[in-house]
């Protein structure tokens, strides 16, 4: 967090903020900043965005972002008033004359006292400007917004970021909400395909006949209904990535269909007669074994071999109790921004429920719970009764607790977590404060108050 001295806003008025924003811009080299109302109207547009944009600040001050850079978002400037912040978003940009240039984003909402949007302050910085800075790994654990430090999802990533130079096809398995589609994107950004498209499908989410037009696309009169041309995702991700989700649910017939792109590079869309050739890269995931798909007969061993060149396997959340606490923290920063709640900490018997619950939706489902602790909960504390029913329904540690929260009891509790946390840090004991969510000093000194050794 930046500081300032108490004298800074006396400081700041009397040369003028609009001044000192433009000199700060102008010291930050080959970025552009800019800074939207709450409508989403440009009120500041620096020379930085002037060059990278290749639009004069006369003509987007006043007009609608969204309107103005060409892009989709309406009063909503992409999604910020409900994130609060982005950090080191890829954004493809479109300058005048057609040129595409790959971005990193980062942008921060502002928030009134009723917790309304109230504007933004957005940064961007062209890739080649930031390459070996942004985008790779940095102090918050977060590689293209993957959050980790099991050392499990840091062997994964470490995979990612070795193949994502070479064409490999790689297969990622993991259960619902472990974070598949997200290393998908990492690996494409990686890659050297990361300026052409990425797309993502859902085997699972279609009927047959659907996903087979949605893969490969049809013809006009292939079927009733096919009234023009359609092109698939495979067309249209060319030079680009295909992440196919669940593909272990692909049907057999389709299975085949697939396995001819893989080998020849081309298909021929539903209908039609001619082949397509394609430059794709496909990353596949699923939550089954591929293998045992093979021997219950309904997945094809050759199509196995060539998904799985790469596998990648991504923990279910409950054997990362090291994430559990850095993912929560990190969406309760992200909900902070916002204003409406301020939470600073997490009651013990919460937070051990937290680390003992069995998150069968994973990382999504920590991400819901937080959303629902700050939709229901008040104060600085997160507490028990701020966590969804499931998290009360326990018996382990909720009822009676939470009618006589006697002192005691409290502390043991306290006492079990601090021991728990120090085993599952194998004794690092800064790795164990962090896991818990306190500060050094103050595991220390409850360490001291509870006579507990590392
Ligand atoms: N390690 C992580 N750090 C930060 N966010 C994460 C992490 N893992 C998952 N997420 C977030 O959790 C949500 C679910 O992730 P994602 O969609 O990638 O999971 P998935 O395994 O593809 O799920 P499904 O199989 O159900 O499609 C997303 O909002 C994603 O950004």
């Amino acid at each position: 967090m930046s500081q300032s001295s108490p004298f800074f806003n006396r400081w700041l008025s009397q040369n003028g903020p609009d001044q000192v924003l433009s000199i700060l811009t102008d010291l930050v080299d080959a970025g552009a900043v800019f800074a939207v109302d709450a409508e989403g109207k440009i009120l500041f547009w620096s020379k930085g965005a002037e060059k990278l944009f290749g639009l004069m600040a006369e003509s987007v001050l006043g007009r609608a972002c969204a309107e103005a850079l060409g892009c989709d978002g309406g009063h909503d400037p992409c999604g910020l008033a409900e994130l609060g912040s982005i950090k080191a978003q890829e954004v493809q940009l479109k300058r005048p004359g057609g040129e595409r240039l790959t971005c990193y984003r980062t942008a921060r909402a502002f928030f009134d006292a009723e917790g309304q949007f109230a504007g933004a302050l957005e940064f961007l910085q062209p890739q080649t400007a930031t390459f070996g800075a942004i985008g790779q790994w940095d102090n918050d654990d977060s590689f293209h917004g993957i959050l980790s430090r099991d050392p499990a999802m840091l062997e994964a990533i470490k995979i990612i970021r070795n193949v994502a130079e070479t064409e490999a096809t790689v297969l990622i398995r993991g259960e619902s909400g472990t974070g598949k589609e997200l290393v998908a994107r990492a690996l494409h950004q990686e890659s050297p395909r990361h300026q052409q498209p990425f797309l993502a499908i859902n085997c699972a989410a279609l009927t047959p006949s659907l996903l087979e037009s949605e893969l490969f696309g049809h013809v006009k009169g292939a079927f009733t209904g096919a009234v023009r041309n359609h092109a698939g995702v495979f067309q249209r991700a060319d030079g680009g990535t295909l992440f196919l989700d669940e593909v272990a649910e692909l049907p057999l017939e389709l299975q085949a269909k697939l396995l001819r792109v893989l080998q020849e590079q081309s298909f021929i869309p539903v209908g039609g007669d001619e082949a397509i050739s394609v430059d794709v890269r496909i990353i596949a995931a699923t939550h089954r074994s591929l293998r045992e798909e093979v021997k219950a007969g309904r997945f094809r061993e050759d199509l196995m071999y060539r998904l799985r060149v790469v596998p990648v396997f991504l923990p279910p959340l409950r054997e990362r109790r090291l994430d559990v606490n850095l993912l929560l923290w990190h969406q309760i920063d992200r909900h902070n921004l916002r204003g409406r709640r301020h939470v600073n900490s997490i009651a013990p018997n919460a937070m051990r429920r937290l680390l003992d619950y069995q998150w069968p939706g994973n990382v999504r489902e920590l991400i819901n719970v937080v959303e629902y602790a700050f939709a229901v909960g008040r104060g600085n504390e997160l507490s028990m009764e701020d966590l969804p029913p499931e998290f009360r329904e326990s018996t382990a540690f909720t009822g009676n607790e939470r009618l006589s929260p006697s002192k005691h009891a409290r502390s043991q509790n306290e006492v079990e977590m601090i021991r728990d946390a120090i085993q599952v840090a194998d004794g690092n004991l800064e790795a164990a404060a962090s896991y818990l969510g306190m500060s050094r000093a103050t595991f220390w000194r409850k360490r001291k108050k509870y006579k507990i050794d590392s």
